[in-house]
């Protein structure tokens, strides 16, 4: 403290108020003083810059600070070791087959997608950014398992494009199955930035990537049942009307439809949207009705059932997991190839949109009765009334244009579907407390 307060006595506070001492000793002892404390000082700062450049120096491949989006990691990418993970998984090991980049590997469906492709020799890389929208673990127990089955997902944003254009340098990837998005409909009331940041600016991100890209890819990927919207025409049909969403996620949605036209239109991106009702099965999304429904049961916690006015029933058209793989492989294989190169289009490309749905809508109450049978517990129900935060009151698709030009025909019903989910449930839960006890 004193050599502090020496160091700056030695200071003068305004000019001609600084009277020198000339005894030599003193002299000597002050420029001795002065020294150390320069010296004092320069190490602090050098200490000072060493700790902020290890502890707070940005990720190799930083993203923009987007206070919309969940915790994300810091990603680790690059490198030949990297790169040859990155080949060796979307290497074609089937005569004939393709090689599919599967944004959203990590996701429910894009598990299934890869695993699927895989299976039959495609060549698949995953990209997912597990973020922790629900339970990151999950996500990560189903990387282990793609892991298995030789797929390697690599771990970054769709909004990052210099990751995407590095994974196109390195693979040509002849397809594009884009899974990758803020799902839910009611999370949008809580944050709608992230809406924005993955299913609009994250899209554009891997359209701009795809247009670029040489040869550019076909683009599979997913829509929703929720742009209908509002609609009251059943079934729906691609034809009917999706101008009235009813929640912000649709909306981004719908948005996504249209920004596709625009990249098929103007590079001649080969695009096909599939309109995904309510998909469920094993390995499935926690944040889904069916999902926390079956671990509130089995909780004993109550329920909310939703109904409509004058006790409408609340149903939708699920869809199981099988089935719509199977429509997301027919898609792949029966997309056209993309039309431009050099970033420019060189004639009209494919676009079409097409419905995934089962056909057959179950009102909620009787999903949690089949619940209720499978899992041998009552459920403690409280029946709700639908609460205005995006749901709509039911969907049901019509399908006849999947059957027709992919030959999609789903051929599960409700009941033989969350016969499999729960088996599966029970499992992983069960395996998961013995390895937590
Ligand atoms: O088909 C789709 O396009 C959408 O399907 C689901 O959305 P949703 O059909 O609303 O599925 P859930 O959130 O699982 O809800 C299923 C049903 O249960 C009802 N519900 C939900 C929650 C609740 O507490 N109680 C309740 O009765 C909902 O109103 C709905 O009718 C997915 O969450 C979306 O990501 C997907 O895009």
């Amino acid at each position: 403290m004193l050599k502090h307060m020496s160091y700056l006595d030695n200071i003068p506070s305004a000019p001609g108020k600084f009277k020198m001492d000339k005894s030599p000793y003193v002299h000597n002892k002050l420029r001795w003083h002065s020294s150390l404390m320069k010296l004092t000082f320069w190490s602090f700062i050098f200490l000072a810059l060493i700790f902020i450049f290890f502890y707070r120096s940005p990720s190799p491949n930083p993203l923009p600070q987007d206070p919309s989006r969940r915790s994300l990691g810091t990603y680790n990418w690059g490198g030949p070791a990297w790169e040859k993970r990155v080949r060796s998984s979307a290497r074609i090991r089937s005569h004939d087959g393709i090689s599919v980049l599967v944004t959203g590997a990590a996701g429910f469906v894009g598990t299934h997608v890869s695993t699927a492709l895989k299976r039959r020799g495609d060549g698949v890389l995953g990209l997912d950014n597990f973020n922790d929208y629900y339970d990151p673990s999950l996500k990560r127990a189903r990387q282990a398992l793609l892991d298995r089955s030789g797929v390697f997902i690599v771990e970054g944003d769709i909004n990052d494009s210099t990751l995407l254009s590095k994974l196109f340098e390195v693979v040509a990837f002849t397809h594009v199955m884009h899974l990758a998005a803020q799902a839910g409909v009611r999370y949008a009331l809580e944050n709608p930035g992230s809406y924005v940041h993955s299913n609009i600016a994250g899209l554009v991100s891997l359209l701009e990537a795809c247009k670029s890209a040489n040869p550019q890819p076909a683009i599979v990927w997913a829509s929703s049942s929720s742009v209908y919207g509002l609609n009251s025409k059943v079934p729906f049909s691609e034809k009917d009307r999706t101008d009235q969403p009813a929640s912000l996620y649709a909306a981004t949605k719908k948005a996504g439809e249209e920004i596709a036209h625009t990249y098929n239109h103007i590079y001649g991106l080969s695009l096909t949207a599939l309109r995904f009702f309510t998909v469920y099965g094993p390995w499935g999304r926690p944040d889904m009705a069916y999902f926390f429904f079956t671990r509130d049961i089995l909780k004993g916690k109550t329920i909310s059932i939703f109904e409509a006015a004058n006790h409408g029933t609340v149903a939708r058209d699920f869809t199981y997991i099988d089935d719509i793989v199977k429509g997301c492989l027919a898609a792949l294989d029966t997309a056209e190839k993309s039309t431009g190169s050099g970033g420019k289009k060189k004639g009209p490309a494919q676009f079409r949109i097409y419905n995934l749905g089962n056909t057959s809508p179950v009102p909620v109450s009787d999903l949690v009765s089949i619940l209720e049978r499978l899992l041998k517990v009552n459920a403690k129900r409280k029946v709700i009334k639908l609460p205005q935060n995006g749901d709509v009151r039911f969907t049901h698709a019509n399908i006849s244009l999947a059957q027709r030009e992919l030959g999609y025909k789903p051929s599960t019903d409700l009941q033989t579907g969350l016969k499999k989910f729960v088996r599966w449930y029970l499992s992983y839960y069960s395996g998961e407390k013995k390895a937590a006890g």
